[in-house]
């Protein structure tokens, strides 16, 4: 029995949890009574009268193994993980997990207890019923768990089911062997070259939405950051990966644009639904006559069906010669490596996390440069003098070359991805026996890995580690990729390892041709305070109530 526990703690804990084994027990114990002590028991109905007090015993034990062993017994004497230091005793365990999952900025608690209790890279979240969970903390443990052991770690079951709704069983989902197989054959589609071709349509794309608020700006309006930043950030993946005009910044009708704002508006009631669905009886929250059940059926739905017409329409462009293939999807359908069933959980993929996390970023390097016009003003300088005069739609100029080389800019975009990393807090399970920081892990262990946390840790990033600060990511003038910390696991925005984002460079051209063009048409300002700008959201963070801002047209 202890080398069972040892291995798997989590799935020995299931085995003896397990209902129907404990009825069929019962019901082979009742047999064998009624056979061999018939004189016992009652003449009518003897076997039922057995069964029952069988399985009434079967449950006392089931109860008495849940209170004793697994809430007293197990978590103090015998799991392997009970070493790790845990976060001040002051806090009881049921709060200290539901504090950390549920305010406000999301990770702020894990922040907390990263910087203020002594450990060296683990700490251990104790919570009821043997639900404990591991707080990663420092670049050696993150290292064990997001490269050297991978694949010992997945998704849990429970937060894949939620997502694959609305994700497809994309790269994101699917695990293992599957995982490796698809992430080889969609890599080609992020290379660096195409990554560079694409910069003319993203510049396109910001200047047309600057034009576009240049009329709000132009009629004194204030305007709400994050729906436009959604709009053009549509616009580029609907080219980039599709191939299609979706035209968001024109047409808020389009069907696309209307189900990701149904889905990733963020409210306190996603929040629930979505950890009732990954952490608890997911089935009975899907039965239920809920206001959100409905919506995310039909919504999601309504994105696959949208998604396999627009797959039928690229195999027949095609085949047909009708555009030039340069888009993800093309790339995807001309490797002959995916059904179409499958191109449809890429495209669903590609399309939610292609769009949603680079307007939340962008929403944020809008909101930082307004608490901080310097900044604002210096990377409007740096870019007038490297793109003079008022840059056209169809530049010759080599965008990658000079954007990348601006350091304000690149400066002020990778700041804003460590302070505001997109995804705040992601989970894994080990699903076999493996080890971080040398020491074993069972199988069934929950891990915890913050971005937030690490990326604001002063103990990684120094005193100033939640300033905004630029000048980290220019060494000599030129822009570096450190930003001052001695480890690349200081910094999570993207993850690391077989599991890290595979659009972060695609991200990253994207933001700085936004950016670019949008410190190059206006000089802005917050129309809210700071302090009612509140990061908030299911998975991704954006404003909670969305960001304001004043918009002054430059000549
Ligand atoms: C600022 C922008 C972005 C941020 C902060 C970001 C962040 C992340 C993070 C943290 C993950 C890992 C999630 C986890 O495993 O728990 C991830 C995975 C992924 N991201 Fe991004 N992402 C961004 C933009 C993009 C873009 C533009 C695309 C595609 C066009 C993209 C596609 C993906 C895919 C396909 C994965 C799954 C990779 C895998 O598991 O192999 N992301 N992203």
């Amino acid at each position: 029995m202890a080398s069972t526990l040892s291995l798997s703690d989590g799935r020995y804990g299931s085995r003896i949890l397990h209902i129907p084994s404990h009825i069929l027990a019962a019901a082979i114990e009742a047999l064998f009574l009624t056979n061999v002590f018939p004189e016992r028991l009652p003449a009518q109905n003897a076997f039922l009268w057995a069964f029952m007090r069988t399985f009434a015993l079967h449950f006392a034990f089931i109860l008495s193994y849940i209170v004793f062993y697994l809430g007293l017994i197990y978590p103090y004497f015998v799991s392997p993980i009970r070493h790790f230091p845990t976060p001040s005793a002051s806090t009881s365990p049921l709060a200290r997990i539901s504090r950390g999952m549920f305010t406000l900025p999301p990770g702020t608690r894990f922040w907390e207890w990263s910087k203020d209790t002594d450990n060296d890279g683990v700490l251990l979240l104790r919570s009821p019923l043997h639900r404990n969970r591991l707080l990663l903390t420092s670049p050696r443990a993150l290292a064990d768990v997001l490269l050297h052991n991978s694949y010992d770690f997945e998704k849990p079951k429970g937060v894949r089911s939620f997502l694959r709704s609305v994700l497809g069983d994309g790269l994101i989902i699917i695990e293992g062997e599957e995982h490796k197989f698809q992430r080889r054959h969609v890599m080609p589609a992020f290379s660096f070259r195409h990554i560079k071709e694409l910069y003319p349509m993203m510049w396109r794309k910001s200047l047309a939405l600057t034009e576009r608020l240049n009329f709000e700006a132009i009629e004194g309006k204030t305007i709400e950051m994050y729906s436009w930043a959604s709009k053009v950030t549509l616009d580029i993946i609907g080219i980039a990966g599709l191939g299609r005009e979706i035209n968001a910044l024109q047409n808020s009708d389009d069907e696309l644009v209307r189900c990701y704002e149904e889905l990733l508006e963020p409210s306190p009631q996603k929040l629930v639904f979505f950890v009732a669905q990954a952490y608890g009886p997911a089935k009975l929250v899907k039965m239920l006559p809920l206001r959100l059940n409905r919506v995310f059926s039909e919504t999601t739905s309504t994105l696959r069906s949208i998604c396999g017409r627009l797959v039928r329409e690229k195999r027949e462009a095609i085949k047909t010669n009708a555009d030039d293939h340069f888009d993800i999807l093309s790339i995807l359908i001309k490797s002959n490596d995916f059904s179409d069933d499958a191109l449809v959980d890429q495209l669903l993929t590609f399309l939610a996390a292609g769009h949603e996390t680079t307007s939340s970023t962008f929403t944020w390097l809008t909101f930082l440069l307004a608490l901080h016009p310097n900044v604002q003003s210096r990377v409007r300088e740096e870019v007038r003098q490297a793109l003079p005069g008022r840059p056209a739609k169809d530049t010759d100029v080599d965008l990658s070359a000079v954007l990348e080389s601006l350091p304000y800019l690149n400066g002020a975009c990778n700041e804003t991805l460590r302070l505001y990393p997109t995804v705040p807090i992601t989970v894994r399970t080990s699903v076999r026996e493996t080890r971080i920081l040398d020491r074993p892990i069972p199988s069934g262990t929950n891990v915890i890995i913050c971005p937030w946390a690490v990326n604001r840790n002063p103990k990684l990033w120094g005193p100033d580690a939640g300033e905004f600060k630029p000048e980290r990511w220019i060494d000599d003038g030129k822009p570096n990729n450190s930003g001052g910390a001695d480890s690349n696991y200081s910094n999570l925005t993207f993850l690391h390892g077989p599991r890290s984002c595979i659009g972060q460079n695609f991200a990253k051209a994207e933001l700085r041709c936004l950016l670019a063009a949008f410190v190059g048409a206006f000089e802005w300002t917050m129309i809210d305070e700071e302090k009612d700008i509140i990061p908030a959201g299911v998975v991704t963070i954006k404003p909670r109530n969305g960001l304001h801002l004043r918009l002054r047209p430059l000549p």
